[in-house]
């Protein structure tokens, strides 16, 4: 495949003529498409879903004439005003294009603003109505239409929410129009409570008008996972215990709940990240053992004045799993994740056990990793021994580096909540969270997670900036994860 197939161009519609429309898969569908993004006041949807949806309209996925887009939340604003707040998260801070501008403002006004509470018909019969009268406007045949709910929204409400929309907002879909609700992470709190929450909203929507948001699943390079798992063959005799010591999937923050520790406190790091994003279901999960587990809280983070003064809640965790399977056992998987730390960074680190003997009859060198930076910067890179480059004969750690911002020149890797959406319109839930696999992780994680709220496991203090608890580097260590520092030169000795 030549690069120039990565680009996705920009087009004016799903039209039958489209290479691209038919190369994605997407059958053209006649009816109108209404995405409606609920809770619009939010952070998410000022940050994530509304610039998503600003990329796919200017790539030509969201035609002027097909789609109209609608904010729904309780505050109280008009147009105008949600326009007004969004335009500064569509553009750049310093050169925008003319044509960037332009597009902004036809793109706002696409967006239709509708206010309402979450638990009250009359705020949905509004929205349905508007729905339906841009429906009757784009000459819509009932039946066809196309309705997309996204709960930017709290968990809290999404019972009700559901509830609303199927009672107020469905549109006829028996000649291939669909109604599709898309549900953010944390899905509950725990087990029992994601079970409640899934047999709830069970009972309005079958499975596939459900689609659960982990957005991490839409990241160019864990999209990139399973290709590079089953297409290449030097993976597949080295994908075993017998040649991995093991897995680090670390997600790292330079910054700290920003604002968000109301929403924060009540789940901690391990809801917010560990047990979504950093879990790509592994069946056969050991229970987690106490020695196994370092918490953190960063210094200050009590200093928000929605934090409770005495909260536990750790905004830092290290926490190793263990598979009790033929092919993983006794490999540790090393999941870190943590806020407010020295760097942002999101990584899988494949380590691989030492080479047996020593040829060289000299000081090791570093083990052989294979590492998947998620972001920022994507790439992929292999760390190996060389022979240091010279007339001597000496050894020196080195790497196979595949930089996507030097191999995929002038390529623009999709936002993974512009692929998500995409794929939500196009009925694809590949990417998305099956109840099962959710069902999988909170058994994983809950009976930790009741120990650390009930005040039985408490996290340790760490410094903003920091790497957090120096314990994590301790427990690192001792799960087998040995460090290569840049390269040690050796001296010759063949
Ligand atoms: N922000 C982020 O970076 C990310 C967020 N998420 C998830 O997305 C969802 C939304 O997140 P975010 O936008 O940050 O949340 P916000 O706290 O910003 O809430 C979104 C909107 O929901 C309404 N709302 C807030 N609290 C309540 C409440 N207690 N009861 C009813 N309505 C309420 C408010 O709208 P109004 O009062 O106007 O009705 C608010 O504008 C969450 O599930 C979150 O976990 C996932 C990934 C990243
Ligand atoms: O889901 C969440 O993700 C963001 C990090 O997302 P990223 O794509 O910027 O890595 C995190 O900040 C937030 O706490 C969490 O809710």
């Amino acid at each position: 495949m030549g690069t120039s197939e990565w680009h996705i161009e920009r087009r004016s519609s799903f039209g039958t003529e489209s290479p691209l429309a038919r190369e994605a898969g997407n059958v053209p569908e006649t009816g109108s498409l209404s995405i409606v993004v609920l809770g619009a006041s939010g952070d998410l949807a000022k940050k994530k879903t509304f610039p998503a949806l600003f990329h796919l309209y200017r790539q030509g996925f969201l035609p002027a004439d097909e789609v109209h887009i609608f904010g729904y939340a309780r505050t109280k604003i008009s147009d105008d005003e949600l326009r007004n707040r969004l335009r500064g998260y569509l553009v750049p801070n310093k050169g925008a294009s003319p044509q960037l501008l332009e597009d902004v403002e036809k793109f706002l006004q696409l967006i239709k603003y509708v206010s309402g509470s979450y638990d009250s018909e009359d705020g949905f019969r509004l929205l349905d109505k508007e729905i339906s009268e841009h429906e009757y406007l784009k000459k819509s045949v009932e039946g066809l239409s196309r309705r997309l709910f996204y709960l930017a929204l709290p968990p809290s409400v999404y019972p009700s929410v559901c509830k609303m929309i199927k009672t107020c907002c469905m549109n006829k879909s028996d000649l291939g129009g669909w109604t599709r609700v898309v549900v953010e992470k944390p899905f509950g709190k725990d087990l029992e409570s994601a079970e409640e929450l899934s047999t709830e909203i069970g009972k309005l929507f079958e499975e596939p008008q459900i689609y659960r948001i982990d957005h991490y699943l839409g990241k160019e390079l864990v999209q990139n996972l399973l290709v590079l798992r089953f297409a290449n063959r030097f993976f597949l005799p080295l994908w075993n215990r017998d040649n991995i010591d093991n897995v680090q999937i670390v997600f790292r923050e330079d910054f700290g709940t920003d604002g968000r520790g109301g929403y924060f406190d009540q789940y901690g790091i391990i809801r917010d990240i560990i047990q979504n994003h950093l879990l790509q279901v592994l069946e056969s999960v050991l229970p987690i053992r106490d020695d196994e587990v370092v918490l953190g809280q960063y210094e200050g983070y009590k200093d928000d004045p929605t934090v409770p003064d005495k909260s536990n809640t750790p905004t830092f965790a290290t926490v190793i799993l263990r598979i009790h399977n033929e092919r993983w056992e006794g490999v540790p998987f090393i999941l870190k994740a943590g806020k407010a730390l020295n760097s942002r960074k999101a990584e899988i680190r494949v380590q691989f056990k030492d080479v047996p003997g020593d040829i060289f009859k000299c000081k090791k060198q570093g083990r052989n990793e294979f590492v998947i930076r998620l972001q920022p910067l994507e790439a992929m890179y292999m760390k190996l021994t060389v022979k240091q480059p010279g007339l001597e004969m000496s050894t020196v750690q080195s790497e196979l580096d595949l930089s996507y911002g030097q191999r995929y020149q002038g390529v623009t890797i999709p936002e993974a909540y512009e692929r998500l959406i995409l794929d939500t319109i196009k009925g694809d839930q590949q990417h998305f969270v099956r109840r099962d696999e959710l069902k999988a992780s909170w058994q994983i994680f809950t009976p930790l997670l009741h120990r650390i709220d009930e005040g039985e496991f408490k996290p340790l203090p760490y410094k903003p900036g920091s790497r957090g608890p120096a314990e994590a580097d301790q427990l690192l260590e001792k799960a087998g994860y040995v460090q290569t520092h840049g390269y040690i030169w050796i001296p010759p000795t063949l």
